[in-house]
């Protein structure tokens, strides 16, 4: 039997689909922002490290190591938040799989902070101190 193509139910132009789905993407990061604490902090940390950035004249090299640092970081805890919301609708109840879920997403962001501060660590570092000393 030859297959049928499934007809597509949204009849929007495929640049409105594309407008809409960057809109629900800021949306999500909105709503992030709004309720977890750790981003409020990150945003915070992100404002500083980018004037920071300014202040000292990073070499472009520098600033990608920086964006990429940020971005990840900004990444993980979006992807935690995501999980946290999905573990609590599926699992309100306690059980050893959510607390799994929520442990591992909590150690993703772990380990780009980490590795974030050891890139903050060399890049700015130096500089902190030279104006300290
Ligand atoms: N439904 C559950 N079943 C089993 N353990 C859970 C459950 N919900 C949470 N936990 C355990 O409690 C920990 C804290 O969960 P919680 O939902 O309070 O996240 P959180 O640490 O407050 O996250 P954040 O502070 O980033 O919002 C989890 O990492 C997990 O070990």
């Amino acid at each position: 039997m030859t297959p049928v193509a499934k007809p597509n139910p949204d009849k929007r132009s495929l640049l409105r689909r594309r407008a809409a789905s960057f809109g629900h993407a800021f949306r999500g990061i909105w709503l992030a922002l709004r309720s977890e604490l750790h981003l409020q902090f990150h945003a915070a940390a992100t404002v500083i490290v980018v004037g920071l950035g300014f202040y000292f004249e990073l070499t472009a090299t520098e600033w990608m190591l920086v964006a990429v640092a940020v971005g990840t970081v900004w990444t993980a805890e979006l992807v935690n938040t995501a999980i946290e919301a999905l573990t609590d609708l599926v699992s309100p109840e306690y059980h050893p799989l959510a607390g799994k879920a929520k442990d591992v997403a909590a150690g993703a962001v772990l380990v780009a902070a980490v590795a974030a501060l050891v890139v903050g660590l060399f890049i700015f570092g130096p500089r902190v101190l030279a104006l300290v000393h």
